[in-house]
């Protein structure tokens, strides 16, 4: 588990900011840990704002939700730019969905931790081919921080760290959840349609986890 960096209330001129990078495939849970890092920060009461991409839309207009249903107050931004503008004073920011943002973001980020802030952002770091998403590559290299996430293989229970699409579209951008993805191992992402039957689905094993 990510243990934060512990950062006493310099005056401004002083403070170092850095940048935390958390990144896997889909249901890796990426926006949880997000959440979790976030809910820290507002406990030992910095000043926290919160972005995602007006984009991603799939559960709540405003909130960022994770898989599992927990859910924190966003800002949906339509550029990176309007992240730097609407975060100037704060002491923590969070953006979700980062592969969606245009290049700007990586800049945005750098200037951010530059002027002292803890910035802490989640995204895929492949995309359903496999292939680097977005601007995640650069995001991780001026990363401080980079924490990798592994979801559970859905065909064999392995670790996961491929987004399988499940649906025919090539196109790069498509939102979806278990419709038309799943989480692979990397033999079964490899094997595709032949990778047979899932084992499993999340939703058979959910009520048994949240009862223990
Ligand atoms: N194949 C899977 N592997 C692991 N967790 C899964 C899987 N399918 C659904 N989940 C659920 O998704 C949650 C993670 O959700 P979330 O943080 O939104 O992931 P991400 O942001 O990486 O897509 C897990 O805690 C679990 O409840
Ligand atoms: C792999 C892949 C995913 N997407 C979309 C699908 C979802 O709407 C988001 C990822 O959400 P999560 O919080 O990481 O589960 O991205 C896409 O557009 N293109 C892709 O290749
Ligand atoms: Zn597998």
């Amino acid at each position: 588990m990510f243990i934060e960096p512990t950062r006493r209330r310099e005056p401004p001129h002083l403070r170092t900011g850095w940048i935390e990078v958390i990144c896997g495939s889909m249901f890796s849970g990426k926006t949880e840990e997000l959440i979790r890092r976030l809910t820290r920060a507002r406990i030992a009461r910095l000043n926290v704002r919160i972005f995602k991409p007006t984009i991603d839309t799939r559960y709540h207009d405003a909130d960022i939700v994770s898989h599992s249903s927990l859910s924190i107050p966003s800002t949906p931004v339509q550029t990176a730019g309007q992240i730097l503008a609407m975060a100037g004073d704060c002491d923590v920011v969070g953006i979700d969905e980062a592969q969606f943002f245009d290049k700007e973001i990586v800049a945005v980020c750098d200037a951010l931790a530059n002027q002292g802030q803890r910035v802490i952002v989640a995204g895929l770091d492949m995309d359903f081919a496999g292939q680097p998403f977005g601007c995640m590559p650069q995001l991780m290299s001026i990363a401080e921080y980079v924490t990798k996430v592994h979801a559970i293989c859905v065909v064999c229970g392995d670790i996961a760290h491929y987004s399988y699409r499940l649906v025919p579209s090539q196109e790069r951008v498509l939102l979806g959840e278990t419709d038309s993805y799943e989480a692979r191992c990397r033999r079964c992402f490899n094997l595709g349609d032949a990778a047979g039957q899932k084992e499993w689905a999340y939703e058979d094993v959910k009520g048994v986890i949240s009862e223990k």
